[in-house]
């Protein structure tokens, strides 16, 4: 069976160096055997030596006229000399395995013929190449199957196409077509290193430690966004005595605060509470608005509702159903509506009195006493930022007939970093369906309501464009605001006639609008860098989980060789190297930093050794990170493949 085959080599004695023979290392191929590099004979010396020329150099020494690379010549440094631990080279069966290089492919191995019929004799193909800036050391084609075969090793060793297969998008093929139909003739197939951490577009171009319009500074928003999280995991308060189940919804959490001294504002001329519920049969918040002590006369009532379900729109809270019931002992209507969490309300982001400070007062060292809060004028980018999503929100209900009835401070949510939505979308339609209305002079009041909202929000005053304000308000806007937010605040609320439309006033706005997009696409480009940053979360999880199927399954608890030999023991002991260290105590060591090194240079595959320790300690095997990556895929590799013969059988 194919678990249980027997490695060719395993454990290496820890010995005195000194009393051992030293080993040497594989012969090299003989280079007599090859043809005598030509530059040789023609220059007295070949360029190319080190650099991939397979032809025999017979006078290596001073002919070369190019140093070696400081970072090859560390490499090789570095490279693990067997003699330095006195142990036989040690060659995992994985590694072992792949050791011979597969038949060479055309479709993968042979470089690309890229010259035409007049290609000068191949020796020379490498200088003119060069001089013209386009040397290719192997599409030096003298001995092609020679370097074929030297890069089908090469190939192997680097790269195995079984960890792709899952990834279609990531497949060899894929990835030779995506970057290299129109290139150049390329030397070596390079994968994609779908395991490190792809670097995002410069600070400069998209500047991700700041605010942008729309998206919060990365850390602020990765903040917004688990605050977000707490809070729909929210518990209903104790006591709050609501139904523990209504029509498909449970876990009611009220979303204001009522009861007690708190005044109630009226929605028209009902009461109604705003709850967070769980909706069972998808397991997603929503927000439910009941509306107490409503009888509903006519089914008919509900027709507005299926048009609001299907309207979808950026400032638009989504409409889910609506229905009857009499879960909270009277009868109620409730609406269903997207949830947001963290939403506030307009009124209480920019008009509600905030409580009193005492900042101001601290720092000019005088007693400390209670100083009212003085409403801040809101930026003028801000308001036109509104002014455009909810003349954009306008503009959707109007083309599919409809009205939005209700704009008021009070309605439209603040749901992101300037990000506002109009809320309580259909609940007028269903109030009032026995009252019937032009649908014409309903948008004309949605546009007198949308005038009311900016004089409001101008004026941090809800009663700003009331007759006996609205001078003062006048004033008040041009002494703070450019001339176009009074005019677009003067459109909206004269009495037009019939003629008077959002298309009118998004004509007056135009240069806002462009504005507004271009915010909203960088926003766009920010949120893509954010995700870019997040897109390889998973790997190290997916390496845990196969350490999970490998290790310790019981199945093969009374069989040794399972764990105890080959790679499955190389992975055994790599595992207490990553977590079962102790200190010189024997403490255990909790090294969270230690465990990201080396599961991230694990997933990479470094050519970095490390020393694995028996748990007897009398013996060690010193591997790299690459032929522990290796046995690690040959032995998940086994069980995946054990896994679906078994379904097969
Ligand atoms: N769809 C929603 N998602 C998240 N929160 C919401 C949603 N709709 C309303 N809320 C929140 O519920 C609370 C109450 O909403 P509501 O519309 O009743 O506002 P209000 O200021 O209490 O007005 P009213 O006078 O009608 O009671 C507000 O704080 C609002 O942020």
């Amino acid at each position: 069976m194919a678990f249980f085959s027997r490695p060719q080599s395993t454990a290496i004695r820890i010995v005195d160096p000194s009393t051992q023979d030293e080993l040497k290392s594989p012969p090299k191929k003989d280079s007599t055997q090859r043809k005598q590099c030509r530059n040789v004979l023609i220059h007295g010396f070949c360029k190319f030596q080190d650099k991939g020329c397979v032809y025999s150099h017979p006078s290596a020494e001073p002919q070369s006229p190019v140093p070696q690379s400081p970072s090859l010549q560390e490499s090789r440094s570095t490279t693990l000399k067997p003699q330095a631990v006195n142990a036989p080279i040690f060659v995992p069966k994985a590694f072992a395995a792949t050791a011979t290089p597969p038949p060479p492919s055309a479709e993968h191995h042979t470089p690309p013929d890229t010259t035409p019929s007049a290609t000068p004799p191949a020796d020379y193909q490498g200088f003119e190449a060069l001089s013209q800036g386009t040397y290719n050391p192997y599409a030096y084609t003298g001995e092609e199957g020679d370097v074929t075969a030297q890069m089908a090793q090469l190939d192997t060793n680097f790269y195995d196409d079984s960890q792709y297969a899952g990834y279609p998008e990531y497949g060899a093929n894929a990835l030779e077509s995506a970057y290299y139909t129109t290139a150049p003739p390329v030397y070596l197939r390079q994968p994609l290193d779908y395991h490190l951490y792809t670097p995002t577009p410069s600070a400069s171009f998209v500047a991700s430690a700041a605010d942008a319009h729309f998206v919060l500074a990365s850390s602020a928003l990765r903040e917004a966004l688990q605050k977000r999280s707490e809070t729909i995991r929210q518990i209903p308060p104790i006591g709050s005595n609501l139904p523990d189940e209504l029509q498909g919804y449970h876990t009611l959490v009220p979303l204001e605060t009522v009861g007690g001294t708190v005044e109630r504002r009226k929605f028209g001329n009902w009461y109604s509470t705003v709850y967070r519920a769980i909706r069972s049969s998808d397991g997603l918040p929503y927000a439910l608005r009941r509306i107490e002590n409503y009888r509903l006369m006519h089914q008919s009532a509900f027709s507005a509702i299926e048009i609001w379900s299907n309207i979808r729109h950026p400032n638009i809270i989504s409409v889910k159903e609506a229905f009857t019931t009499r879960s909270f002992n009277d009868n109620s209507l409730v609406f269903v509506h997207a949830y947001h969490a963290d939403a506030q309300t307009l009124f209480d982001v920019h008009l509600k009195p905030k409580p009193p400070t005492m900042q101001t007062h601290f720092q000019h060292g005088r007693s400390p006493h209670l100083q009212a809060h003085h409403p801040t004028v809101i930026p003028e980018r801000t308001i036109w930022s509104y002014i455009v999503q909810i003349s954009s929100a306008i503009k959707k209900v109007h083309d599919v007939g409809q009205a939005v009835r209700m704009i008021d401070v009070s309605k439209i949510l603040l749901t992101g970093h300037n990000r506002i939505r109009i809320s309580a979308c259909g609940v007028i339609d269903v109030l009032m369906h026995d009252t019937h209305q032009d649908i014409g002079v309903l948008q004309q009041d949605d546009l007198t309501m949308f005038g009311r909202l900016l004089f409001a929000l101008c004026c941090n005053n809800v009663t700003a464009s009331s007759g006996q304000n609205f001078q003062k308000s006048l004033d008040f806007i041009g002494r703070n605001y450019t001339p176009e937010i009074k005019n677009a605040a003067l459109f909206l609320i004269s009495k037009g006639g019939p003629h008077r439309s959002i298309d009118q006033l998004l004509d007056m706005i135009r240069s806002k609008v462009i504005l507004e997009m271009e915010d909203a696409l960088n926003g766009n480009d920010r949120l893509e860098h954010e995700l870019l940053g997040e897109l390889e979360n998973a790997r190290l999880v997916r390496l845990l989980c196969k350490f999970g199927f490998i290790n310790e399954r019981p199945e093969f608890a009374r069989e040794p060789r399972w764990s105890e030999t080959g790679d499955r023991y190389i992975i055994k002991l790599f595992r207490d190297y990553i977590f079962h260290q102790v200190d010189e105590h024997g403490n255990p060591v909790v090294n969270l930093s230690h465990v990201l090194v080396c599961l991230n240079k694990l997933d990479a595959g470094t050519d970095e050794k490390v020393m694995l320790i028996a748990r007897d300690e009398q013996s060690c095997l010193v591997v790299s990170y690459k032929e522990i990556k290796q046995c690690i895929e040959s032995a998940f590799g086994d069980l995946a493949r054990a896994s679906t013969q078994t379904k097969r059988a």
